[in-house]
């Protein structure tokens, strides 16, 4: 969690649509804020709306209703005002393919007040012994970092970073992170949208997880895991039957599609089966949110039965897994402006944020 205490609210987004041309709603009425030095990710499947809404906070666009601020201001309307404040790190940065990298960053810089020494811009980026490229010369991932230079370039109060890592190695994607976390610790506040759940994890203070135009999940990472189920999984010795299971471990099974916190014991032996069992008639799998106990509840019941659980394998929630059950609940966007409501993911303790 970030530590900074000053909590000036810099982004406030309220109702927000986006309707296209054509009556496409994008983004179907999204509510949420992000305070002064916050790093805030929005993660969604393809297509959720994130560049819709980020365009839309960027004030390249007007919302079809609802209300955005931006330090205060109106993003459309009072642009100026933002600009200077803010960084952009667009998905194409779409720079002169003819230009070097060092030529690139100068020439935005001519275009920024109070622009960092471009040197000091590209050593951030780690673009320092690649200033004389050309910008057509560059991989994919050191494009995204002259992307990033030049989004850094103003000292920006506020960064909005959309996928700042795709086409990063891993070695490339760990510097933005540090970077990235370096900036957070100076009182930057970034917007960042990401198809990297592990770099949502790593780097978020909060986060929302947008999924067909609507948020379906938001809160701290903490909470948004606490929102999910762990996961138990073992074979089953062909001396036991799911039967002979400890009734909790009954409870914590979870079919497919039912909510984690609505569980009630399958009512006959086949209906049991049927929630705890893989189709080759051994594996068990459990979902719950109390890890710790079921799994004790389970080796203390194998030890009492004298028997080994082969392939014993205990996760814990993950946002991967927050996600895919999001994206699976929520089923795919078919298009159009009937596109279906996705279904909220129950989590009492983030209904701070929700669509409405
Ligand atoms: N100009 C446009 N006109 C009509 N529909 C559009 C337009 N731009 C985007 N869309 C649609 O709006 C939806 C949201 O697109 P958006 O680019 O905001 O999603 P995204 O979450 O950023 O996706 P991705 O992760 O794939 O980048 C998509 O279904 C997209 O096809």
């Amino acid at each position: 969690m970030n530590s900074a205490k000053d909590t000036t609210r810099v982004i406030d987004v309220t109702d927000l649509r986006r309707v296209y041309g054509g009556g496409f709603e994008a983004v179907g009425g999204i509510t949420f804020h992000v305070d002064r030095g916050e790093l805030f990710a929005l993660l969604g499947t393809n297509g959720a709306g994130k560049t819709s809404t980020v365009e839309l906070l960027e004030g390249l666009a007007r919302p079809t209703s609802g209300t955005i601020r931006v330090f205060g201001h109106d993003p459309y309307r009072e642009r100026a005002a933002i600009r200077p404040r803010t960084g952009v790190m667009l998905q194409e940065g779409g720079f002169p393919s003819e230009l070097t990298v060092e030529e690139t960053v100068r020439m935005w810089a001519a275009c920024t007040s109070g622009a960092r020494p471009v040197g000091e811009a590209l050593e951030l980026v780690g673009l320092g012994k690649r200033r004389t490229v050309r910008v057509k010369q560059l991989s994919g991932g050191e494009r995204r970092r002259l992307d990033l230079a030049s989004a850094l370039l103003g000292r920006p109060e506020i960064l909005f970073l959309d996928e700042p890592t795709t086409g990063l190695d891993a070695e490339g994607r760990r510097a933005t992170w540090d970077l990235v976390r370096a900036l957070r610790a100076e009182g930057t506040t970034v917007l960042l949208t990401t198809h990297y759940l592990e770099e949502a994890e790593e780097l978020a203070d909060r986060l929302a997880i947008l999924h067909a135009g609507r948020i379906n999940v938001t809160g701290t990472v903490d909470e948004v895991l606490a929102s999910q189920p762990s996961r138990i999984s073992f074979r089953l010795p062909a001396s036991h039957r799911p039967e002979d299971l400890p009734p909790l471990a009954r409870l914590w099974a979870e079919p497919a599609g039912a909510r984690a916190d609505r569980l009630a014991p399958p009512e006959d032996a086949a209906a049991l089966r049927a929630a705890l069992l893989d189709a080759d008639g051994r594996t068990v799998r459990l979902r719950t949110h109390r890890l710790q106990h079921a799994a004790t509840e389970l080796l203390l019941w194998a030890r009492a039965e004298n028997i080994e659980l082969d392939g014993l394998d205990i996760r814990a929630a993950s946002l991967e897994e927050a996600f895919l059950r999001i994206a699976a609940q929520a089923g795919t966007r078919t298009g159009g402006p009937s596109a279906p409501s996705p279904v909220p993911v129950p989590a009492p303790a983030l209904a701070e944020e929700t669509t409405r």
